[in-house]
């Protein structure tokens, strides 16, 4: 974990990657309560039986599922002591490029881009790499920005 303390030591790692999340394994009942909350109960999810016959050989995670493990994952990465608080800016680029089957490891590393100075506070862009064990893809990409307000 790297602790910065306060915006001004932050800007001074852009362009670095600042290192790599712990391990989260992504569960049947972590899909199913996914599909709860979003209604999005599509078969290769959530019927584990149908699934077994299906392209993967068994259910996949929702790719928003994975992306939204992302606060929790860059958080046991880095941190910035001395805000009131940060808010989610949202994403310029999202890509999944393979799938999650159910019981798979996942862990974040996390790259610095940018740092923008606004009347809001300093937008953060970090680029989040979701590696799966064993793969030889990443299960996502994402450009993700954060406003930290101090
Ligand atoms: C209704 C909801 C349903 C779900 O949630 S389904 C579950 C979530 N989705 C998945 O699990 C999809 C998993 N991904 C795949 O199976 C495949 O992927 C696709 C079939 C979607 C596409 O495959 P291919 O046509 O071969 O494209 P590519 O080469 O995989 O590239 C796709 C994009 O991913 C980027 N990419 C690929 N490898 C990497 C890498 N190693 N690092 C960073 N990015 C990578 C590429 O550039 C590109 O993006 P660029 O279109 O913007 O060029």
């Amino acid at each position: 974990m790297k602790v910065f303390n306060g915006v001004a030591e932050l800007e001074k790692a852009v362009g670095t990657h600042l290192g790599y999340s712990d391990w989260h394994t992504v569960t049947q009942e972590q899909i199913d309560k996914f599909a709860e909350a979003t209604g999005d109960h599509q078969w290769i999810h959530v019927d584990t039986e149908k699934a077994k016959a299906g392209p993967f050989g068994t259910t996949i995670a929702h790719g928003y599922l994975t992306l939204s493990l992302l606060p929790k994952l860059v958080q046991q990465v880095y941190r910035v002591d001395g805000l009131k608080m940060g808010i989610n800016y949202g994403c310029d680029k999202v890509r999944f490029p393979s799938p999650v089957p159910v019981g798979s490891r996942l862990r974040a590393g996390v790259e610095l881009l940018e740092l923008t100075h606004t009347p809001a506070g300093t937008r953060v862009k970090v680029k989040v790499t979701v590696e799966r064990e064993g793969g030889d893809k990443p299960a996502c990409v994402a450009e993700s920005l954060s406003l930290l307000v101090a």
